[in-house]
């Protein structure tokens, strides 16, 4: 298996490499942004043909890795190294950045295993016509649609009732009641996953769910009625279907992405053309140990609470009028966290800056043209809110 992976110095990309690390798989594309010091070592170490760096740091990654690998073709795009030859593309890039080259592997006919929910939650009619123009494939890594992806193998997707995608509830699962000032560093310490900072902030809000119930809708051509949440601390529940003769069926194992990953690579070449298209997968050997792992304790499940959190509500506001508006929600997300992590709003500001963006969007069709616009207009929107103050 030769492997091209975008975003190969972050959570997802890192833990692609150690599954790739154990199973002998070669990698020939490796796409990263600003983090040379990593990248060089994984240069060093997996040799591949083209690297792509963000544009802000080329003069310097050329200056470092020419002498060093005098074979390296050192590019600036994502988008051209997500569309050469590989067996599997796995994009591992977080948020807006992630789109073009979803898009742009997809047209040419990649195999794609889709950590990037961004992709999905803004897109996704522009997506899988893109897949069905370049004959490309896509299976999700993320660990609740790895989740719901096994339980709907060798299921009839009209026998499906309800989807339930498991949510830790973040570090203020379980207080405090107000939560106007807790810190970034609070937020921060995710409970059962160790993940990059946005969606770790994202976990803490309970938006990582609101983008996920879209995501699962989008992936899986579900109405947004038939996709609920469900609060479980332990996180060892991945999700469950629930069918239409009242069975539930669950995928659950170890907090531990590289089996998502490694299931999505296996998966991907024989993945999904158009939403639920869902195909058995053979897998491959055991990867991090997890064999023998002890299916032992306790689980519990519990309803969201969706007043201390608001961001749940909002992504199936914005997912339920769909068009522009879970653009637009996602965009204004990607303002609100970082400016929360800066110290410029507060953790409650997130929600409030993010509802009145979703109030003044625009309705009207999605295109690519339409998103980049609303994009645009959201982000720029919100660094308004995040600079002139929400009392305003
Ligand atoms: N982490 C996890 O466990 C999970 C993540 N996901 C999803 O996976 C995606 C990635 O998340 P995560 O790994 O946590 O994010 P990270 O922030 O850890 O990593 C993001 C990666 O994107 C890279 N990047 C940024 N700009 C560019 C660019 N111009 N070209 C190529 N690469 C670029 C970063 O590079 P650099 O650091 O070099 O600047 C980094 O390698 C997100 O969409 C997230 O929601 C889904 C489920 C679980
Ligand atoms: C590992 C993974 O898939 C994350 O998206 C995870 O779901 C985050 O945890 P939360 O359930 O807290 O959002
Ligand atoms: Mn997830």
């Amino acid at each position: 298996m030769n492997l091209t992976v975008l975003g190969s110095t972050g959570s997802i990309g890192t833990q692609t490499l150690d599954v790739a690390r154990e199973r002998g798989w070669t990698v020939g594309v490796l796409a990263a942004g600003r983090n040379l010091e990593l990248l060089a070592a994984q240069v060093a170490e997996w040799r591949p043909a083209v690297v792509s760096v963000d544009g802000s740091v080329y003069a310097e990654a050329l200056a470092r890795f020419s002498s060093q690998f005098p074979d390296l073709k050192l590019i600036a795009d994502p988008t051209e190294a997500a569309t050469l030859p590989a067996d599997v593309v796995v994009n591992a890039m977080s948020g807006l950045p992630g789109l073009a080259p979803t898009r742009a592997a997809l047209e040419a006919g990649r195999a794609v295993a889709l950590a990037t929910k961004e992709a999905m939650v803004t897109a996704a009619d522009l997506i899988w016509a893109a897949a069905a123009r370049g004959g490309g494939r896509v299976v999700p890594i993320d660990s609740e649609h790895t989740g719901v992806y096994q339980c709907l193998t060798g299921e009839a997707l009209e026998d499906v009732a309800e989807v339930i995608l498991t949510a830790s509830g973040g570090p203020f699962r379980d207080g405090p009641a107000d939560l106007s000032g807790v810190t970034p560093e609070q937020a921060l310490k995710h409970p059962s996953w160790s993940m990059g900072q946005k969606i770790t902030i994202d976990s803490a809000t309970l938006m990582n769910k609101g983008l996920e119930v879209m995501e699962c809708a989008s992936l899986y051509g579900l109405p947004l009625s038939q996709v609920g949440v469900v609060v479980h601390p332990q996180s060892l529940v991945h999700a469950a279907v629930r069918f239409c003769d009242g069975s539930l069926k669950a995928q659950f194992g170890p907090a531990d992405m590289r089996l998502a990953i490694a299931y999505a690579v296996d998966a991907a070449p024989d993945g999904m053309t158009r939403p639920g298209d869902v195909r058995a997968a053979r897998r491959g050997a055991a990867i991090g140990g997890h064999l023998g792992w002890p299916m032992r304790g306790t689980w519990e499940f519990r309803e969201p609470d969706q007043a201390r959190f608001p961001c749940l509500g909002l992504a199936y506001r914005a997912g339920e009028a769909g068009g522009l508006l879970p653009a637009a929600l996602n965009a204004a997300d990607e303002v609100a966290v970082p400016a929360f992590l800066a110290g410029k709003i507060s953790f409650t500001d997130i929600p409030r800056l993010i509802e009145r963006v979703l109030d003044e969007t625009p309705a009207g069709p999605l295109s690519w043209d339409t998103l980049d616009e609303v994009q645009a207009w959201a982000t720029a929107r919100a660094h308004e809110w995040v600079t002139g103050g929400l009392n305003r």
